[in-house]
């Protein structure tokens, strides 16, 4: 594909994620699925373009504004300001490729032509910006923000619009040490080093297909952010305990829970959404584990009121914003409003007590999402707390000592927060709440 029809997918491509609901990332697959003349080198331009225009889309909108009439905070219009601004091209090479020709854009329009050499040599990241517009944050949640990380709100937010590392989890069922992986992984090329807080975590140098590397074959690995280890670690879960993973999903965390369980006792996964168990089903296959069963929860089910007052650890890895993965999602934070928040944490505040119900004297529930938002975390939290008698918060700290050693955790309150900025993980929320022993 010649540079102008790249330019017209990413423009195509754009529109589409913005017509829908649907996840950008198989968007973008399903274009490039569906018209085979789109090689690996031009995949990967296109959706090069496609996040890049995600991740500088607050920057690109605020130019696009002061550019005045003549392009619009759309899909074309960012992809135009984002040549001038980004890439530092000129408006002649511009106009040379927006030529309206077979797989090109449209033709460049004068008055988009006048309006991009108005900005043409503007400093991208201009002194004049909002703190939120330079951090490339949506401006209702800035406020958010700055509660949540205070004077570090800026470079805070800004890694939060970084690219993710890649980031793994051996798998100790599998029978093969993190060091063993390592070695595995370098006979395949493939440059591993152990994360810094996760015992079972490693760190490659770049994304890469797993699918073909033979200690995914084996189970020996998972894809898994360490922020999402750790969360999973402090679950505490052990041989021999009835563990709920309440919001399962594709399983990610319960299979780190079943490692802990070293296959004994029972795992119990729970989801309303029958495809992402069907997921981890197979997942779970993978890995070598046997002890886990999978519902999914509908309207009126028994099965959670058959389990009340008996599990030793339930997870509640509560649907959330997100706003901690924007790393690997930049379409995210565009498709939330404040709205979307206050019907999420109702929802959270439900899932959390139905989920509490499940716990025996003496257990524990781990509420955890991947938010950074105090609104869908501690507030979610103490609600639930100032309505409970039977519920109390275990410091993280003490929990991290028993779960994963007795240095490195980073909290310092009862709670755990990870954000991309300190622990260089996604952002994610971790609290344990203890049910009193005695009923
Ligand atoms: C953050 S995701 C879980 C990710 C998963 N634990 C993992 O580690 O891969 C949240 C999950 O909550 C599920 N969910 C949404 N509403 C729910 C509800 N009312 N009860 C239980 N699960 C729910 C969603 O289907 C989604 O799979």
């Amino acid at each position: 594909m010649k540079p102008a029809g790249r330019l017209a997918a990413a423009i195509e491509i754009l529109e589409a994620i913005d017509a829908t609901d649907r996840p950008a990332d198989r968007v973008l697959d399903r274009y490039v699925r569906d018209r085979r003349y789109i090689g690996g080198g031009d995949r990967s331009a296109i959706a090069g373009r496609v996040w890049g225009v995600f991740r500088r889309r607050a920057r690109l909108d605020w130019w696009i504004k002061k550019a005045g009439k003549g392009i619009g905070r759309d899909a074309r219009g960012r992809v135009l300001a984002d040549l001038v601004l980004h890439d530092r091209q000129d408006v002649a090479g511009i106009a040379e490729m927006f030529d309206g020709s077979r797989h090109a854009p449209a033709i460049l329009a004068k008055s988009e032509s006048e309006a991009l050499r108005r900005i043409v040599g503007g400093e991208f990241d201009s002194p004049d910006m909002p703190d939120a517009v330079r951090a490339e944050c949506p401006p209702w949640l800035w406020p958010h923000m700055e509660a949540r990380f205070g004077a570090e709100v800026g470079p805070a937010v800004a890694a939060l619009g970084q690219e993710a590392p890649f980031d793994l989890r051996v798998n100790p069922l599998a029978g093969m040490s993190r060091e063993a992986v390592i070695a595995a992984l370098a006979a395949e090329q493939v440059p591993a080093v152990p994360t810094a807080l996760s015992p079972f975590g490693l760190r490659l140098d770049r994304r890469r297909p797993v699918d073909a590397m033979a200690p995914f074959k084996s189970g020996a690995i998972e894809v898994q952010d360490e922020g999402s280890q750790l969360a999973a670690l402090l679950v505490g879960a052990g041989p021999g305990m009835l563990v709920v993973d309440y919001c399962a999903g594709a399983g990610g965390k319960a299979l780190a829970l079943a490692a802990g369980m070293e296959n004994k006792g029972r795992l119990v996964l729970f989801d309303v959404s029958k495809g992402r168990l069907d997921r981890a089903a197979v997942r779970l296959r993978r890995a070598g584990i046997h002890n886990a069963e999978r519902k999914v929860l509908a309207e009126g089910d028994k099965s959670v009121k058959r389990m009340a007052g008996k599990a030793d650890r339930v997870l509640v890895d509560a649907p959330c914003s997100g706003t901690g993965t924007w790393r690997r999602n930049p379409d995210a934070k565009w498709r939330y409003g404040e709205q979307d928040l206050a019907e999420l944490t109702k929802t959270q505040r439900s899932i959390l007590e139905r989920a509490a119900s499940l716990v025996k004297p003496g257990g524990r529930v781990i509420y955890v999402t991947c938010s950074v938002l105090r609104a869908e975390n501690e507030d979610v939290v103490e609600g639930f707390l100032a309505d409970s008698d039977r519920f109390s918060v275990l410091p993280v700290a003490g929990v991290w000592a028993q779960s994963i050693g007795e240095t490195g955790c980073p909290a310092t309150g009862p709670y755990l927060t990870l954000s991309p900025h300190r622990e260089g993980t996604d952002g994610f929320f971790v609290a344990v709440l203890e049910r009193a022993a005695q009923p």
